[in-house]
């Protein structure tokens, strides 16, 4: 990225880490990746969620207030749908989140759509999906600790860093039981943040909500069976309760964004797996 933009993270939450970037550099957007995405966590820990997703993103916005900068482009998530009634989620379904994840993001959500009337704030929101892989070239992926997300897991435990991977609850209304979701590349993902940039620097959007999906769902038993076969291993199953806070099926339509911005996801869920696995086993430890 040039010199006419910054990245933030969420634990930047503080005036005194923010203010002397705002001075130094002659920003004119923000793209703002709040640091903690993990449902679960969220409804033991919500203090967590709503500092580093609440208040800090406010001290963020307070700050690009004070040093004019109008452009933001939010990473919000498929969580602020809730438990959803339709096949495909379009970003004019009712957001109802279920878990305290949810909630932070899309208090957010709200906060911005107040500043842009209020302050003339322009705005992108871009509700993720299930973010997934690794870049192509195996040196950067994911790596959480503790890690909670499904694909990681599957190919750690593929790996023999772990002796099982649990399927988190297999009586959802589902065809197999188990949730569905829709898989999206991390590379995708970085490819509609830039389109979004260029759309509120051009002045082409004040302010947009997207969802950034496949369109494609799949269940954490498919999820596990292309793992398997783009590995050649065995998995080694437990079946346990369900996790708190999980909706059954989420799924996105992507059309907006790629009506206005011209922005689709090019990865499938083997691509996403492929590029994971390449890294995962590179950084075995
Ligand atoms: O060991 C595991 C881990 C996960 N799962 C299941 O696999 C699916 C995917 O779980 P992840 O933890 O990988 O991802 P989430 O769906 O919980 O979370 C994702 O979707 C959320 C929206 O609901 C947020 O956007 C969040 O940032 C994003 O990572 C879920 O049904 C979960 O129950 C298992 O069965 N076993």
């Amino acid at each position: 990225m040039d010199d006419r933009a910054v990245f933030v993270q969420g634990d930047l939450g503080n005036k005194a880490d923010l203010e002397p970037i705002f001075e130094k550099y002659p920003i004119q957007a923000v793209m703002h990746f709040a640091a903690n995405s993990l449902v679960g966590e969220s409804v033991v820990n919500p203090l967590k969620y709503y500092q580093n997703n609440v208040a800090a993103t406010l001290t963020l916005l307070e700050t690009m207030l004070k040093y004019n900068v109008k452009n933001f482009i939010f990473s919000s998530t498929a969580a602020t749908y809730g438990i959803p009634n339709v096949e495909l989620i379009t970003e004019d379904c009712p957001t109802n989140p279920i878990n305290p994840y949810g909630r932070s993001k899309l208090m957010i959500e709200q906060i911005l759509a107040d500043f842009a009337s209020a302050y003339g704030l322009n705005y992108v929101v871009l509700r993720y999906f299930n973010a997934a892989g690794a870049h192509e070239s195996g040196e950067i992926g994911e790596d959480h600790n503790p890690e909670t997300h499904l694909i990681p897991l599957v190919l750690q435990h593929l790996l023999g860093q772990r002796d099982k991977i649990s399927v988190f609850g297999t009586d959802y209304d589902t065809p197999d039981g188990t949730c569905i979701r829709d898989y999206i590349h991390v590379t995708d993902l970085a490819k509609a943040h830039i389109l979004a940039l260029e759309a509120l620097l051009a002045g082409k959007k004040k302010t947009a909500i997207y969802n950034l999906g496949n369109g494609l769902g799949y269940s954490v038993k498919e999820v596990i069976e292309t793992c398997e076969k783009a590995t050649d291993r065995k998995a080694v199953i437990e079946y346990t309760d369900r996790r708190p806070g999980d909706p059954a099926r989420l799924v996105a339509s992507s059309q907006k964004i790629y009506e206005e911005l011209g922005w689709k996801a090019e990865y499938s869920l083997e691509q996403i797996i492929e590029s994971a696995w390449k890294w995962h086993s590179r950084n075995t430890k």
